[in-house]
């Protein structure tokens, strides 16, 4: 269990992070979602100790923490985070960086072999990186990440420079280590590939967390989604009352609770809102990148 407690960070007279506090369990990833400048990387380079925060502190298995240099080399040895593009040698080759972050970690670079091949890096990764494109040098941080195999994970924009089909190729990697019970952070603006493998998603604002949205199956709640420009809402309303709970968000989505409705209530629903002429209906959770545009936009 990893625990951020009570962590807040100013730099002069500007709060980027007040009060943070967040407990993440083996198996879980847990998103991190703002615009630019908002204190996501901030946030992670506290987890990693790169900064001490002003106040409060971190903590893995309740008993390590960075609060000594003995137990911040105890600590180092279960989290790792992935490494930038930039910090990555020119003239080695992929393969001695997923070794060296191998033998680090594990003193062993057993697994490197699979990794490789799991990632497509067969054919390049004897090649010094200056020969890389930035996504074979992205998948290249990734397969170090993965050689380093750490408890915990920290990742900033782990899906940069990707093709759709390498993004695939991660999502799936992600879900992987989620079900090998990793504690994962990750700070993206791709914010529907987040929702499919994060089970919270935070979203930053003001240097608080503002929305924590959960993607756990069985506890999200679903809804009835349909675009409703906000002058026909009030008549919609009068001919047939919205449930408790339904949401009109700020880029005009209608959103209605399905939370205890039958299956020809969902129907009733559908077809009432079609021969209004609102047909984009979709029925699902309300998503990241809806959220985003509920809480940032405009505002
Ligand atoms: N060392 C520093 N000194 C002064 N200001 C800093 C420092 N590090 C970060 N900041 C400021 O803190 C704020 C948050 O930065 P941070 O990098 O955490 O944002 P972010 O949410 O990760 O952004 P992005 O999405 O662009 O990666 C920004 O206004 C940034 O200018």
């Amino acid at each position: 269990m990893l625990e951020i407690k009570g962590v807040s960070q100013s730099f002069g007279d500007h709060t980027v992070l007040d009060d943070i506090n967040l407990t993440i369990r083996g198996g879980e990833i847990v998103g991190l979602v703002a615009p630019n400048g908002t204190g996501k990387t901030t946030l992670l380079n506290i987890v990693m100790n790169f900064l001490k925060p002003d106040e409060g502190k971190i903590t893995y298995k309740q008993k390590m923490d960075y609060s000594s240099k003995r137990k911040e080399i105890q600590m180092r040895r279960h989290l790792s985070f992935l490494p930038e593009i930039d910090d990555l040698y020119q003239e080695l080759t992929g393969l001695e960086h997923i070794n060296y972050y191998g033998r680090l970690w594990q003193q062993t670079t057993r697994e490197v072999e699979q990794i490789i091949e799991r990632l497509h890096m067969t054919h390049y990764v004897k090649n010094p990186v200056k020969t890389y494109s930035l996504g074979m040098r992205q998948r290249l941080c990734f397969a170090m990440m993965l050689a380093a195999d750490t408890e915990v994970m920290l990742m900033d924009e782990v899906m940069n420079g990707l093709d759709p089909d390498n993004v695939d190729l991660l999502t799936a990697e992600l879900i992987n280590l989620k079900e090998r019970g990793k504690i994962i952070m990750i700070a993206s603006h791709l914010l529907n590939n987040l929702d499919l493998y994060s089970d919270r998603v935070l979203f930053l604002k003001d240097g608080r967390v503002v929305l924590e949205s959960v993607h756990e199956s069985q506890e999200c709640d679903s809804y009835i989604k349909v675009t409703v420009p906000s002058h026909a809402i009030e008549q919609l309303k009068t001919e047939k009352p919205f449930p408790e709970g339904s949401r009109y968000m700020s880029h005009r989505l209608l959103c209605i609770p399905l939370n205890g409705m039958q299956p020809d209530q969902v129907g009733d629903w559908v077809s009432f809102l079609y021969k209004k002429g609102y047909r984009d209906t979709t029925i699902g959770e309300i998503g990241s990148s809806e959220w985003y545009s509920e809480l940032y936009n405009n505002k």
